[in-house]
């Protein structure tokens, strides 16, 4: 596996680091990790319930019907803290979100599997902003065709822009790191049609 500079991740991926102050990144976290009502849904993988290796929170407008985790997961309802991020990356980077989608890794041993943020409802080419709190953590991406996978270390208050071909022509995931024993805080900022 290859290690690409930020400058140069593969076509449709963005990273800026320090979106949000180091400081205030962690008192999020905490604020976030606190406050919002985590579920750990099941999922079926080869006819056997599982629940998944993280918890999830889901937050939409009242106008947005989204499949995935809108099936399996309550609406918690925008914190003034969340309204307040959306409205910044509104503005920075020109497109209405309606719906944010936030995993919470306890430690190193939570994780995300290879998959695409493709679903119909996200429209074609989406543009999904991930924002970063808390404990650092290698996101993998992985070329659908030539399988050839990058790595990315997702720094607190960080956000990565995803856009163009990311969900068309790559996968991505976020591996088990057995030495990380803080926690992190991932929020998707989604666009649902
Ligand atoms: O935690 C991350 O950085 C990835 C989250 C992700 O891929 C997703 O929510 O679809
Ligand atoms: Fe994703």
């Amino acid at each position: 596996m290859s290690k690409l500079n930020k400058e140069c991740l593969p076509e449709g991926f963005h990273y800026f680091p320090k979106g949000i102050s180091f400081d205030k990144s962690l008192a999020l976290y905490e604020h976030l990790r606190t406050q919002l009502p985590w579920q750990q849904p099941e999922i079926r993988v080869y006819g056997k319930m599982h629940k998944i290796p993280r918890l999830q929170c889901f937050v939409a407008d009242q106008s947005v019907n989204y499949g995935y985790s809108g099936k399996q997961l309550d609406n918690c309802g925008w914190l003034p803290v969340l309204s307040a991020i959306r409205t910044r990356l509104q503005r920075q980077y020109g497109q209405s979100f309606n719906a944010l989608l936030l995993n919470w890794y306890r430690n190193g041993q939570d994780t995300m599997g290879w998959h695409s943020d493709d679903e119909q409802e996200l429209g074609h080419e989406p543009m999904i902003v991930s924002v970063s709190l808390g404990a650092s953590r290698l996101f993998k991406i992985r070329n659908k065709v030539t399988r050839e996978t990058n790595s990315i270390l997702l720094e607190t208050g960080s956000f990565l822009v995803m856009s163009g071909r990311s969900q068309n022509d790559f996968e991505h995931s976020l591996p088990k790191q057995a030495k990380v024993s803080q926690g992190r805080i991932n929020l998707t900022f989604r666009t649902v049609g």
